[in-house]
C-alpha cells in the first residue's frame, strides 16, 4: 500500500487540463478501464446530493473508496475535515491529486494506492463511494465488519445489488446477502440512479443505499459464523421448506453429524456408534458448503449484467477455502449417532420453532435467530 504525497504526479497525467476548477472533471487524459468499475459520475446534481445524504459534519473524517477523477472527493472536502481516498488505480490517483493541488483542501485529502478490500483502513467516521461494482459486496462486509464501524455509508451500487441488499422476507430478491447484510446494519434505498450520469455508461442501472450499523443491543448476541454457517443450509433453495433443507439430503444431514460430534468430543459427551444401516456414500455437496444458489447473491452475482462471473480474486480465494476441494466422496456407516442428529433436527423444526413447512425466503431475522438458538440448545453448531 503506498501513499500518494500530494502534489506529486503521475506522468500519464501529466498533461493538465482544467480540473482543478471544473465543476465536475471530464477525463480525455486516459481510457477509463471499466473491467475495475471506471464509470465516473458525470452529473453533478447526482453528486451533490449523494454528499447531502450523508449529512456530514464539519468534524468528520470521511473514506472514499474509488474517488476517479475526484468528483465526489471535492464536495466531500466541502463538508467534512478530511477525506480519506483509496484509489487502485495510480492514473486515478494522481488525478484526484491534481484536482486540489495548490489549494486549501490539498492538505485534507489524503490518497491511499491499492485495492481498499486489502487495505488496513485508518479511523473514519462515515463512508461515501460510487463503488466499483465488483468490489460490493466484500465492502459492505469489510465495512461492517470493522470494530469501529462508519456511523453512516452511502454506497452506490448496481440497482440488483441495491434491492437485494434491502429486500424483505417474502421479497423476490431476498437471499442469504438480504438476512446477512440487515444482520448486521439497517439499510435503506435512497436514490436511483440512471445509467446516463455516468461515463462510460454502464449496462445496469444504479442505486445509492445508507447503510446504518447496528450497535451494542441491537445487534443480536450471536456467532457471526454460526449464523452464517446456518443461513448457507437454509438458503441452498430458498423456496424449499425447512424440512426439505435440512432432513431431505444426506449431504447437510452429513455436515451437521460431523458438527454434532465435534461438539460431542468438546464437551465430553458420549457417541453411540452402533451400526443400524447399510454403508452409503455421501458426497460433498457444494451447493452446501458455499451457500448454493444464494452465494451467488452475496458473491458472484452479475454486477455488470454482462453475463460474466464478476467475482473478485479476494472472494475466489475466500470460496476456495470455505469450499475445499469440489465434490468429494466418502463412505460412511449409518450409526445410531445418525439416527440421533436427524431427530434432534426435526425435533428443532417441527417441535420447537414449528418452522418445518416455511421457506428461507419468508422467514425473517427472528425465525433464523429462533432456530439457531434451537439448534445450538440441541448441540448443533455451524461453526
Ligand atoms: C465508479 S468509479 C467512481 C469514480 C468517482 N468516485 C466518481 O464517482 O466519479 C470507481 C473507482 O474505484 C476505483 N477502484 C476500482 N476497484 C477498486 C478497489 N478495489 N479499491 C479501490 N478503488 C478501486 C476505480 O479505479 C475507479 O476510480
Amino acid at each position: 500500500m503506498g501513499k500518494l504525497k500530494q502534489g506529486k504526479r503521475n506522468s500519464a497525467a501529466a498533461s493538465s487540463s482544467p480540473y482543478a476548477k471544473a465543476q465536475t472533471a471530464t477525463n480525455n487524459v486516459f481510457k477509463f478501464n471499466t473491467n475495475v468499475g471506471q464509470h465516473i459520475l458525470k452529473n453533478p446534481g447526482v453528486a451533490e446530493a449523494i454528499v447531502a445524504k450523508a449529512h456530514l459534519k464539519p468534524s468528520d473524517v470521511v473514506l472514499e473508496v474509488g474517488p476517479g477523477t475526484g468528483n465526489l472527493t471535492v464536495r466531500i472536502l466541502e463538508k467534512a475535515k478530511k477525506v480519506i481516498a483509496v484509489e487502485l488505480d495510480p492514473r486515478m490517483a494522481a488525478e484526484v491529486t491534481k484536482r486540489v493541488q495548490g489549494k486549501p483542501e490539498q492538505k485534507r485529502l489524503e490518497v491511499l494506492l491499492g485495492d481498499v478490500i486489502k487495505t488496513e483502513l485508518p479511523h473514519f467516521d462515515v463512508c461515501i463511494s460510487n463503488t466499483p461494482y465488483q468490489i460490493s459486496s466484500p465492502l459492505v462486509f469489510k465495512l461492517l465488519a470493522l470494530p469501529n464501524p462508519p456511523r453512516t455509508s452511502i454506497l452506490m451500487f448496481q440497482r440488483e445489488f441495491a434491492l437485494r441488499l434491502t429486500a424483505r422476507p417474502g421479497d423476490a430478491l431476498y437471499c442469504r446477502l438480504s438476512v446477512n447484510a440487515q444482520f448486521w446494519a439497517k439499510i435503506t434505498h435512497i436514490m436511483k440512479v440512471g445509467k446516463n450520469n455516468f461515463k462510460p455508461p454502464p449496462q445496469v442501472e444504479s442505486s445509492v443505499v445508507r447503510i446504518e450499523p447496528k450497535l451494542g443491543t441491537e445487534r443480536p448476541g450471536v456467532s457471526w459464523d454460526e449464523w452464517d454457517g446456518m443461513l448457507r443450509v437454509c438458503f441452498v433453495r430458498k423456496n424449499r421448506t425447512m424440512r426439505a433443507s435440512w432432513l431431505g439430503t444426506k449431504e447437510v444431514l452429513a455436515m451437521v453429524e460431523r458438527n454434532y460430534r465435534v461438539w460431542c468430543a468438546m464437551n465430553g459427551v458420549s457417541i453411540d456408534e452402533t451400526v443400524i444401516g447399510e454403508e452409503e456414500e455421501v458426497e460433498e455437496d457444494e451447493d452446501v458448503a458455499m451457500g448454493g444458489e444464494e452465494w451467488g447473491g452475496i458473491m458472484d452475482v452479475d454486477e455488470t449484467g454482462d453475463g460474466e462471473d464478476e467475482m473478485p480474486a479476494f472472494f475466489k480465494e475466500e470460496r476456495e477455502k470455505m469450499a475445499g476441494p469440489a465434490k468429494t466422496k466418502s463412505k460412511r456407516k449409518k450409526t445410531r449417532v445418525a439416527e440421533l442428529v436427524r431427530e434432534k433436527i426435526r425435533k428443532v423444526l417441527e417441535d420447537v420453532t414449528e418452522l418445518a413447512d416455511k421457506r428461507a425466503g419468508k422467514c425473517d431475522e427472528n425465525d433464523f435467530l429462533k432456530l439457531l438458538f434451537a439448534f445450538n440448545e440441541e448441540g448443533i453448531h455451524f461453526a
